[in-house]
């Protein structure tokens, strides 16, 4: 691992490194938050996901988080969000598809197929590498927004055991059924719909073994809301099922950070109340 940058934060400290990707093949960034607790003890991990043209720093820069995380003793970590360094066609011309867009699948059409392991890197080898290198704990929650709201709920949902909490803002909740997971799932998963159900929160609740409680704040005035987040299937899925959600319906607020930086400590405390 490479250490980027080093930076102090409400006496923890933000490090970005980059390292040798097994997943992906290739170099990929990614940024810790560790709390001041971790001088002296192991810590727990919350893992967040951003969302589509997003790196590893938006959230660092713009969420808020430390203050909060400080406070808790929690680590955050922050992948990036799509391999980097290859040049496929369609990769780098759209904002919804390719780079920064990986949507936490294991693409299946070639040349994706390659590299496109955003799933495998999120939920297997960086735990693995962050738990190796660093003073944690093997305690794990995973939160995001919109392309990283769906990621965090398919990895929680797909891997029972593995997270102790999992949240979302404004997640894209039901992608087989929308023009951002539709246009996604066809690039990496192909024309056959059927293997994009086990990508889709909305559709895994059915059969979910662990029934870990949903947290998810959605701002009503968000411009994707009704073309493509559709949190009202997730909702009537978990009705179905009797599986536990907490939908919070924000009047007035938008898709940005500022949406997340208003609830970002909510979500904190309710991984801490989780973890500890
Ligand atoms: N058209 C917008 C759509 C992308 C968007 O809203 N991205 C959200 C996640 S889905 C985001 O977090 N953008 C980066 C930021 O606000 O820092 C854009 O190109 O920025």
């Amino acid at each position: 691992m490479e250490l980027l940058s080093s930076t102090k934060s409400f006496g923890g400290w933000l490090k970005r490194y980059k390292h040798e990707s097994l997943s992906v093949k290739g170099d990929m960034t990614f940024a810790i938050y560790l709390p001041p607790q971790a001088e002296t003890q192991s810590v727990p991990v919350l893992y967040w996901l951003s969302g589509l043209t997003c790196t590893d720093e938006n959230f660092s820069q713009k969420a808020g988080a430390f203050r909060k995380a400080a406070e808790l003793g929690l680590a955050i970590v922050c992948p990036d969000t799509s391999p980097r360094g290859t040049d496929y066609p369609n990769e780098h011309e759209s904002y919804d598809f390719g780079s920064a867009a990986g949507f936490y699948v294991n693409a299946t059409v070639e040349p994706y197929s390659n590299t496109y392991h955003m799933y495998d890197y999120v939920v297997q080898e960086l735990p693995h590498l962050v738990e190796a290198n660093f003073p944690v704990t093997d305690k794990r929650s995973i939160s995001g927004h919109s392309m990283g709201g769906h990621g965090a709920l398919i990895c929680a949902l797909k891997n029972p055991g593995k997270y102790q909490s999992v949240s979302a803002f404004a997640p894209i909740a039901n992608p087989t059924n929308c023009p951002w997971g539709e246009k996604a799932f066809t690039g990496y998963l192909g024309e056959d719909k059927t293997t994009w159900n086990e990508w889709d929160a909305t559709l895994l609740i059915e059969n979910a073994s662990e029934r870990l409680p949903l947290f998810i704040d959605q701002g009503e005035a968000d411009n994707f809301l009704v073309e493509q987040l559709k949190p009202e299937a997730l909702e009537a899925a978990c009705e179905k099922a009797g599986h536990p959600i907490t939908l919070r319906r924000q009047p007035g607020y938008d898709h940005s950070y500022f949406f997340i930086a208003s609830f970002i400590d909510d979500h904190l405390e309710h991984h801490s109340r989780a973890l500890s």
